[in-house]
């Protein structure tokens, strides 16, 4: 039977106070997989203040009990780690194979906060007087608001979780509404490994309803979102009200630069990975792929097979290689972008349409996609597709790409295969993006830093900079 879940709340169970349920539905088969209470302001209060009382107690505890507490999560996930990954897919819709890579994901960056909290050091520097000292601590700030998206519905909210405790703080999340099982389960690990209440609360709900005043409410001290641009720019200026901290982790347009010197076969190999992983929905994924005009055609031919050998089907089949998108809205918009962009001029080489006919009847299958003759000046090239479509660019040379690579309003992650350490060390200084893949497929590391520049986001998540994230300083002039 699909599980119900209430919202957690001070380490309990509670009807939300609107008494209405989401259903959550399996994107590959349209089944309603569980039900998630939509909670309203009221809950999100109740879940605020909880997290307002734990404060004192859990920021006061040593770094190292509060390291035992996210290490027993980590364990607990591990344990879980099949159930979760069935859950992920069941309600996201990604390959089972992905989501347990996700849900190793999720126990790497539990395992990182735990491992590092007692690295957050302070600083002595020298005081004003021959008798003073000037130390500059590191304390947490007090309740933490998260919303998360529907395309890594275990490792977001872990990512946020994670650190923010870790570092002494307390958390209200917002799971997706697309997506909440993952953290309901998560929630109930929480509970199991005895992290004292009011430390984790998890409110689900759409983003008007429990998003809007997460953000708007006076006791949270920042607010972390991980979604698109337009949702963040809305948090941001919303956050300015009660001047709160905003971290945004939002969308990406990835360029993927192959140059003439590059292992071609490697190239396409990460190419293709990289843009049809989950679907396509990642906000690193190969948005536009740049190739020097020298391996153009081999390169095409090369991706042109890749694409033919991908199986697409239900998720549960271990060899499907990609499962449906999440929804019909978002099949929608990327079947829109692909016709815009072969109105403009792109050759469609593959795909472009649903998929019909035995499972995919049921979900929201597109087909893989591929798109030669894409120009730089086309919508496709310049907005977020989220989706299955590989555009591909013919560039003249290495400035050219590097151009074209920058004309962009993301700033997340790119891409470059090539031999040539100066073009590499030329692209340190010029490619205006947060995160560089170098002759590798996309995947950050939890112990890296994933942030973007531009509209891709404020502040950035993971390692070392994104626990420091999770604490402000104090700063004490120390006199005896
Ligand atoms: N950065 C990324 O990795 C992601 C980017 N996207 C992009 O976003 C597009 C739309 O996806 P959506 O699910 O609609 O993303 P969204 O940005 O609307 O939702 C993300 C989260 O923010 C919440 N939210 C939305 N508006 C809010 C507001 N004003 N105040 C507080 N919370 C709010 C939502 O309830 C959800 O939990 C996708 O097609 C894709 O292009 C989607 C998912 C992840
Ligand atoms: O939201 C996204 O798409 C990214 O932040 C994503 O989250 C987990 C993946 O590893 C990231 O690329």
């Amino acid at each position: 039977m699909a599980p119900k879940y209430d919202l957690f709340i001070n380490n309990e169970w509670v009807a939300p106070e609107t008494g209405e349920w989401i259903s959550v539905e399996n994107p590959a088969t349209k089944e309603t997989v569980g039900q998630a209470a939509r909670g309203g302001e009221a809950d999100l209060d109740r879940a605020v203040a909880a997290a307002k009382a734990a404060f004192p107690a859990w920021s006061r505890k040593t770094a190292t009990e509060r390291a035992d507490y996210v290490h027993a999560l980590k364990d607990l996930v591990k344990r879980d780690k099949e159930k979760l990954a069935e859950i992920i897919t069941s309600e996201m819709g990604k390959p089972l194979k992905e989501a347990r890579v996700e849900v190793d994901f999720a126990i790497g960056l539990l395992r990182f906060a735990a491992e590092n909290t007692l690295r957050l050091q302070g600083e002595i520097i020298p005081g004003s007087t021959p008798d003073e000292k000037i130390l500059i601590d590191r304390v947490p700030l007090g309740v933490i608001g998260a919303i998360t998206a529907w395309n890594f519905p275990l490792a977001l909210c872990a990512r946020k979780i994670g650190p923010a405790i870790a570092a002494g703080n307390t958390i209200v999340v917002k799971p997706h509404e697309l997506t909440p099982l993952a953290s309901l389960h998560l929630a109930k690990l929480v509970e199991e490994a005895k992290i004292p209440k009011g430390v984790v609360n998890i409110v689900t709900g759409d983003g008007p309803e429990v998003g809007v005043p997460l953000v708007a409410h006076p006791d949270v001290k920042l607010i972390t979102m991980t979604g698109s641009t337009p949702a963040g720019k809305k948090i941001m200026a919303a956050a300015a009200e009660t001047l709160k901290e905003v971290r945004l982790e939002l969308g990406g347009k990835a360029p993927f630069l192959v140059m003439e010197d590059a292992d071609l076969e490697k190239a396409a190999e990460a190419a293709v990975q990289s843009r049809f992983m989950n679907t396509g929905q990642v906000c690193t994924c190969n948005e536009r792929t740049y190739i020097h005009e020298a391996v153009y055609d081999e390169f095409v031919q090369k991706v042109r097979q890749k694409i033919a050998d991908l199986k697409v089907g239900l998720p549960t089949d271990p060899e499907t290689d990609m499962g449906p998108k999440v929804s019909e809205d978002e099949l929608k918009k990327v079947h829109e972008m692909v016709e815009k962009a072969v109105r403009q001029g792109a050759k469609l080489e593959t795909g472009g349409k649903r998929l019909t006919g035995g499972v995919y009847d049921k979900g929201y299958f597109y087909a893989p996609t591929l798109l030669t003759n894409v120009s730089q000046d086309m919508d496709i090239v310049h907005n977020e597709v989220f989706g299955p479509v590989m555009s591909l660019i013919k560039v003249k040379d290495f400035d050219q790409a590097l151009a074209w690579a920058n004309d962009c309003r993301y700033g997340l992650s790119a891409y470059l295969f090539t031999k040539d350490l100066g073009r590499i060390l030329r692209m340190t200084r010029e490619l205006e993006f947060g995160e560089v893949y170098v002759n590798r497929p996309g995947g950050e590391a939890p112990q890296g830093f994933h942030h973007g520049y531009k509209e891709s986001g404020l502040g950035g998540e993971d390692g070392q900079h994104g626990l420091e994230a999770y604490v402000q300083t104090k700063t004490i002039y120390l006199n005896v």
